[in-house]
């Protein structure tokens, strides 16, 4: 049986700054994020009646990423921790999730692989869309097994 991949698609809403940033992004905003999840197997056999045919159940594959992504970052402000606003919003006890990057679309999408890797997705490849028009996509093979670099220090954050 060759292999096969399938595609889930999500979305969730956030907020974020990108500190030091030349231009727009600079300011706190926000995004309706896409996220393609692409999934890669054989498609199961006869042995596996409920599941036969599928490389993995849609539901399953929904579950993980609720609990993996959306959970913790929809309608959250997602913060690198060095934005003036955190500390209010975490005293409003708004909803953040301090993730310790650059929250980029790049760096975002080689969080959400690595996670869904981690948690034993055969995840092959997520996308990223931050807008209509712009996405990030990474490879899960290509994130090391102890973790994706971020940049975390220089470029637009050196302050
Ligand atoms: N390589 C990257 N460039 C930018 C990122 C990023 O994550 N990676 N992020 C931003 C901003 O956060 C924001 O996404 C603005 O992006 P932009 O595409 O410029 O948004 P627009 O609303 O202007 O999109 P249009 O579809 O062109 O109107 C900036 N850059
Ligand atoms: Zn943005």
């Amino acid at each position: 049986m060759p292999t096969t991949r399938i595609c889930k698609i999500f979305t969730f809403d956030a907020a974020h700054q990108l500190i030091g940033h030349s231009g727009k992004c600079a300011n706190l905003h926000g995004h309706t994020y896409t996220l393609e999840v692409v999934v890669s197997g054989e498609p199961i056999g006869e042995e596996n009646p409920s599941d036969e045919g599928f490389v993995m159940d849609f539901a399953k594959l929904k579950a993980v990423v609720k609990t993996e992504v959306t959970d913790i970052l929809d309608h959250a402000f997602i913060s690198r921790g060095n934005e003036p606003a955190l500390e209010v919003l975490r005293a409003s006890g708004s909803k953040v999730a301090v993730l310790g990057f650059r929250t980029t679309a790049e760096n975002l999408a080689r969080y959400i692989v690595y996670r869904l890797k981690t948690a034993g997705l055969p995840v092959e490849s997520v996308k990223l869309w931050e807008t209509q028009t712009a996405w990030a996509q990474v490879y899960a093979a290509e994130v090391p097994d102890d973790g994706p670099f971020y940049q975390e220090v220089g470029g637009c954050d050196s302050e």
